[in-house]
């Protein structure tokens, strides 16, 4: 079995039900198990920014799929909620990235794991690390930050 983190976020229509539709068509989908989900994040657009807020969420799936299925489930997803391509970056109904998948580290022409941009984005690491806090301290670690001490205070530290 493998562990999934999906970013998905909505920034055109009823964003709620856009992401409420996507959960919803993984949870049905037989080879994907929706393990947990984030809260929604209220999010400015990052790269493209003419555009409205984004509500931003992470959900964790288990699944059998290979990683290019689970892909392919969630191309299925955008396409069934209208998602255009329009402007890179742009407003659309639903998108759903695959941040992580397992342990693997893939690059293909349609899929790269851990997805390259998710270290910079607030909008996936603050829910990401709601959804599983230990993602934080676990190597090997994808957001490249790695808990290295911890003291028990100021003086603890100065000592
Ligand atoms: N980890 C990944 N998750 C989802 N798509 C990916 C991933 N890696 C590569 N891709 C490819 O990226 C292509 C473009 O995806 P999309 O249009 O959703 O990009 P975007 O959401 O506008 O930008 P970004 O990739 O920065 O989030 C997809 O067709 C897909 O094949
Ligand atoms: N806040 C926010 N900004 C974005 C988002 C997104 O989901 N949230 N998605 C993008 C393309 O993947 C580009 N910019």
């Amino acid at each position: 079995m493998n562990e999934s983190y999906l970013s998905l976020g909505s920034n055109v229509g009823d964003r709620l039900d856009m992401l409420k539709q996507a959960v919803r068509m993984l949870a049905e989908h037989p080879s994907i198990d929706v393990a947990a989900i984030s809260s929604l994040y209220e999010t400015e657009p990052v790269g493209f920014t003419e555009q409205e807020p984004f509500l931003n969420m992470v959900v964790h799936v288990r699944t059998d799929l290979p990683a290019l299925e689970l892909l392919d489930v969630c191309q299925e997803v955008e396409q069934k909620l209208q998602r255009k391509r329009i402007v890179r970056w742009g407003p659309r109904t639903i998108d759903l990235d695959i941040l992580l998948y397992s342990q693997d580290n893939m690059e293909s022409e349609r899929l790269i794991v851990p997805h390259p941009r998710m270290h910079e984005r607030a909008f996936v690491l603050i829910p990401l690390l709601e959804v599983n806090p230990s993602l934080a301290t676990t190597p090997p670690n994808p957001a490249g930050v790695q808990l290295w001490k911890t003291y028990g205070g100021v003086d603890a530290f100065l000592r």
